[in-house]
């Protein structure tokens, strides 16, 4: 039995679109299948959790989640036990950085195909520690300029008219120009799991990550494995404004980690602290505004279907 959670508004509405055709290729397959679309902002968490609660899960079943990176990221989090689940993923939203980063196929036929195949690969799933809200990323946290950009898109009402018109990555352009514009920088301090500490003055943003990209394909840690039970983490600071639109497009192709502005760090577990509160996200979804971050990765991994995934993951 494969439970479906769908996010119907995923890409301002494509999802609505797209699912029809899934259904249908489900259908046509005898495939046995109960559908749960999402209603509201983390109806997805809940359905998970629901669904994967002990004693209420068949371990033989499969959780399908079909919408953006928020979708995703919603159904991980509820998942009660990760080792229990077997979990499969069709990107139809507007950044599909897990989809990207994993290797899923973009064409949601395709990747549907791949999850109705059954083979799996473990993956890491990244937690942060929010005052006392613990919450999972797929593919990564950030805190300060990345962040508010999130936050501002997920409560922006052009995103809708401008994915409508397919011009969806213009919202986040529009929006990060703005956030430039009133950026303060602010001072970090990373400490990570064998002692050291690093302190940084005049940051732009920090990020802790899984896979690769984020943002919409923006490759800020092009060696991140979400197999390798490792974060990638990179802080950005000291970094001229004007120098942000040069080093953005650099980072489309992961070229920007030789600037010296740019800082790469590799660890399983590390706690970010800033001088005053600065906006936080997991996987583009809002962590609210935080001076403290502890983040890791769950003892447990995530039981991902797709034979796309060793495609994905040997690069
Ligand atoms: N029925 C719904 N009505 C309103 N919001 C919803 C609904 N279902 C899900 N959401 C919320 O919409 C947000 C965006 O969803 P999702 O990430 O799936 O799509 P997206 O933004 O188009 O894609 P991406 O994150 O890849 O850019 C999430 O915060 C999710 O909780």
């Amino acid at each position: 039995m494969y439970h479906i959670i769908v996010n119907k508004k995923s890409r301002s509405g494509r999802g609505e679109k797209l699912w029809p055709v899934i259904e249908g290729e489900l259908e046509r397959r005898r495939t046995e299948f109960r559908v749960y679309p999402t209603k509201y902002h983390g109806s997805a968490r809940e359905t998970a959790a629901r669904l994967t609660a002990k004693g209420v899960w068949n371990p033989d079943d499969v959780l399908l989640a079909i919408g953006g990176d928020g979708t995703a990221n919603e159904a991980v989090d509820g998942i009660t036990s990760l080792s229990d689940v077997k979990f499969g993923y069709i990107p139809t939203g507007s950044g599909n950085d897990f989809a990207r980063g994993a290797g899923i196929p973009s064409d949601p036929l395709q990747a549907l195909e791949a999850v109705l195949k059954g083979e799996e690969k473990e993956i890491n799933i990244g937690t942060a520690l929010l005052g006392s809200q613990k919450r999972r990323f797929l593919v990564s946290t950030g805190i300060g300029f990345d962040a508010g950009i999130c936050h501002e898109a997920l409560a922006s009402k052009i995103k809708n008219t401008l994915n409508r018109l397919h011009l969806g990555k213009l919202t986040y352009v529009m929006i990060a120009l703005r956030q430039l514009f009133y950026l303060e920088p602010f001072t970090l301090d990373a400490a990570l799991e064998n002692g050291e500490h690093r302190s940084f003055e005049n940051v732009l943003f920090a990020v802790a990550m899984n896979f690769p990209y984020e943002g919409g394909g923006f490759c800020f840690c092009p060696e991140a494995d979400g197999t390798d039970d490792l974060l990638d983490v990179m802080v950005v600071s000291n970094l001229a404004k004007w120098k942000v639109s040069y080093l953005l497009p650099m980072a489309l192709f992961g070229r920007h980690t030789g600037f010296p502005e740019v800082h790469m760090e590799r660890c399983s577990s590390l706690s970010f602290q800033t001088d005053r509160a600065e906006p936080v996200h997991l996987d583009g979804e809002s962590g609210g505004h935080r001076t403290e971050e502890r983040i890791g990765l769950e003892t447990e991994r995530l039981r991902l279907l797709g034979d796309w995934v060793k495609e994905g993951m040997e690069r």
